[in-house]
């Protein structure tokens, strides 16, 4: 283990979450058995990568996480969508918090906490409750979509809410993390989460090889760092031979990593009150904001910003073309693409992946504030409208 702030190193060590000489977010290195091999693998989902995920789990925390849908365009093009909406709670934190849940029950822990936009709530919840553990959550005032909170109430956490953004929330169970070591805490900047979150790298490349892009939703920013270290490790054991550029994007009204890296800055401004309708990603100061940074440019990848008016505009071409419902925050990935193809950086023949990080249910308002065709009728009479239909397209 590592810190990537001060440099600190350490044996592997279940117990470490943030470094011990400063404090900062640590970074696990796997080395894969040589004799690692797609086709000696067994079961489906996150476990079947149990040879690279670090640590030791004597019990496993699991409702069949992973293996989620691989879905092909239409057009018939190599451009896929990673279905992350498929998972038990509906998004991509269900890979990562089996990995971070069984830690917890494994290193002895009966209280867990997380600051969440909401996705990682549900999933902490769900999981909590699986397990056995007390839960608490810490989440922004009336700023979690109506579908989350639902999930988290039903699992019987305990809900805390703050005024103000997401980024309060983070700020003090960090605090409370470090100073009372009694809660294990389930937020990303835990990098025991992340060896979970990577094996969307190994699904892909299981299935499909290697992309040449994958544009991945940043919020805090550990899903992206996490999916580079999945195709990182699976190049350094000579498995694949290069790995995919990975492009991140932001909500234009919280994007500090995206304009970093527009503007060729070392490190972002923060933004003290982000604000888009992809409230998942309302994140102004991403913890992970260095891992993300170094999987970017360690892929010679890029990153993007989408307006909320894009994210829609995707999330409904994304439902009616394709069949596909995934929240706004998840679509930031198809409104980043279609925003590449226009600038000419991406080609439309280019192999690329785009994660759709969470189900359209868990936001349900969001959808119901696309354009519907909604009419009363009477029921005796529902040939009128098909009919006046057929002749208007005659
Ligand atoms: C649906 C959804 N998409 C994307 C993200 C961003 O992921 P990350 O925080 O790992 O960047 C989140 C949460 O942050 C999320 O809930
Ligand atoms: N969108 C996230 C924000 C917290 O991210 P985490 O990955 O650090 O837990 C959420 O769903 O809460």
């Amino acid at each position: 283990m590592r810190c990537i702030e001060c440099g600190f190193q350490s044996e592997l060590d279940q117990k470490m979450i943030t470094c011990p000489r400063c404090g900062g977010i640590m970074e696990i290195s796997v080395k894969l058995p040589s004799s690692f091999s797609f086709s000696n693998l067994r079961g489906r989902g996150v476990w079947r990568y149990s040879q690279a995920i670090a640590g030791n789990y004597k019990k496993i925390i699991s409702i069949n996480e992973g293996g989620t849908p691989l879905i092909r365009t239409r057009t018939g093009k190599e451009v896929y969508f990673k279905f992350e909406g498929a998972n038990p709670t509906g998004s991509f934190k269900d890979r990562g918090m089996t990995v971070a849940i069984s830690s917890a029950v494994n290193e002895g822990y009966k209280i867990v906490v997380a600051a969440s936009t909401g996705n990682t709530a549900a999933s902490a919840a769900a999981y909590s409750a699986r397990a056995g553990l007390r839960i608490y959550l810490v989440l922004p005032k009336d700023k979690v979509a109506i579908g989350k909170l639902a999930q988290s109430i039903l699992y019987g956490a305990t809900i805390l809410e703050v005024e103000g953004s997401f980024d309060i929330g983070m700020k003090a169970v960090i605090k409370l993390y470090k100073e009372m070591g009694l809660v294990y805490p389930l937020n990303s900047f835990n990098p025991w989460r992340l060896e979970g979150q990577k094996t969307i790298a190994y699904e892909i490349t299981e299935e499909i090889g290697v992309p040449d892009y994958v544009f991945v939703p940043v919020g805090n920013a550990g899903n992206i760092y996490a999916i580079w270290k999945g195709f990182s490790e699976l190049m350094n054991l000579g498995i694949i031979d290069r790995i995919p550029r990975m492009v991140g994007v932001q909500a234009e009204g919280a994007s500090p990593i995206a304009k970093a890296i527009i503007n060729n800055q070392e490190a972002p401004q923060f933004v003290e009150n982000p604000e888009t309708i992809a409230t998942a990603i309302r994140i102004g100061k991403p913890v992970n904001w260095k891992k993300a940074m170094k999987a970017i440019k360690e892929s010679q990848g890029t990153a993007i910003y989408v307006n909320d008016a894009e994210i829609m505009e995707a999330q409904r071409e994304l439902a009616r073309t394709e069949g596909i419902g995934a929240e706004p925050a998840s679509v930031a990935s198809f409104a980043g693409y279609k925003k590449a193809i226009e600038q000419g950086w991406v080609d439309r023949d280019n192999k690329v992946v785009m994660i759709l990080t969470g189900h359209s249910l868990k936001d349900p308002d969001s959808m119901i504030r696309s354009s519907a065709r909604r009419i009363v009728v009477n029921p005796d009479h529902l040939e009128n409208i098909i009919l006046g239909d057929l002749n208007a397209s005659s």
